[in-house]
């Protein structure tokens, strides 16, 4: 078993969705191997400190600083948007980056963050999430369609009408009537694992309440209920947006909380700036 004793961290949230942070800027704390152990570890809420995945501070050659994330069942994610504005917070209340605008390397291209700040308070973080893609095969989705938008989906003893779609990490997205009636202890894990998601996929139910305004509640891939997903509600505000659902201005209540999104077309793609806050829980040595 992995040995955490003395790894100092910091527990953070992102309207609920939570995270030990580890900063790796000036060098590994926890060999590269041993990171998926660890992470399981950590993220165990009786055995560990709890979390709803690990966030780590990398250099980067090609951005200011880099960012990863693990899921808590110790596979890596492409990209994490609570977990990106945390981020942000940590660098800059530690000083690793004091800068109120920063390049971000991460598994799914870099993204910037914008800290609006209250004295040296950081309160509030603008990321530009980067432009979306609906093409199966780069979410990757098992499909003979080329975009599977609003399709139908066979699941358990239901069908879904479910679109596919990938911000860097993969997300279906499922228009419902009242989020409040849906199993998502059943429905979740049933399509996180559908044979047709070679790699998995985030699960989110969405109720449009206006063109502006919707509510959602999330199963995350290799992690289960959490209380927000914000490459979760970045894909829910650009489908609705694709479906003509939302109009480009949405603020989006989940179970910890709430987000607001801009979308904005770049060419072809649709892309999106999520604003939201991060709070520092706690410093920790384990
Ligand atoms: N909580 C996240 C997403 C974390 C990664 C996800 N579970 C995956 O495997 O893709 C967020 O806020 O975006």
């Amino acid at each position: 078993m992995v040995d955490l004793k003395g790894l100092k961290f910091s527990k953070m949230h992102g309207i609920g969705n939570d995270f030990p942070i580890i900063d790796e800027s000036k060098g590994e704390v926890i060999p590269e191997s041993d990171k998926p152990e660890a992470c399981r570890i950590l993220c165990h809420r009786n055995f560990g400190v709890g979390g709803d995945g690990v966030l780590f501070v990398e250099p980067s050659d090609v951005a200011d600083i880099g960012y990863r994330m693990f899921n808590p069942d110790g596979s890596e994610a492409e990209m994490c948007g609570n977990g990106i504005r945390c981020f942000g917070d940590f660098v800059y209340r530690k000083g690793i980056l004091k800068q109120e605008k920063m390049t971000v390397e991460t598994r799914a291209g870099i993204k910037t963050i914008e800290i609006t700040l209250d004295g040296d308070e950081p309160v509030l973080f603008k990321v530009d999430m980067g432009t979306s893609t609906f093409k199966t095969p780069e979410i990757p989705m098992t499909s003979d369609k080329e975009e599977f938008i609003d399709g139908e989906l066979e699941v358990l003893d239901t069908t879904f009408n479910l679109t596919a779609i990938s911000v860097g990490n993969p997300h279906a997205i499922i228009f419902v009537d009242d989020v409040d009636a849906v199993d998502i202890n059943k429905y979740g894990p049933a399509i996180e694992a559908h044979e047709v998601f070679p790699e998995k996929i985030n699960v989110h139910f969405v109720e449009v309440i206006s063109e502006n305004e919707g509510k959602m509640i999330t199963w995350e891939r290799g992690a289960g209920v959490t209380l927000a997903c914000g490459t979760g509600a970045t894909s829910t505000a650009i489908s609705g947006y694709k479906q003509g659902l939302f109009a480009d201005n949405i603020l989006l209540h989940l179970p910890g909380g709430d987000l607001n999104f801009t979308v904005y077309e770049e060419g072809d793609e649709l892309g999106a700036f999520m604003e939201g806050p991060a709070e520092l829980v706690f410093d920790g040595e384990f």
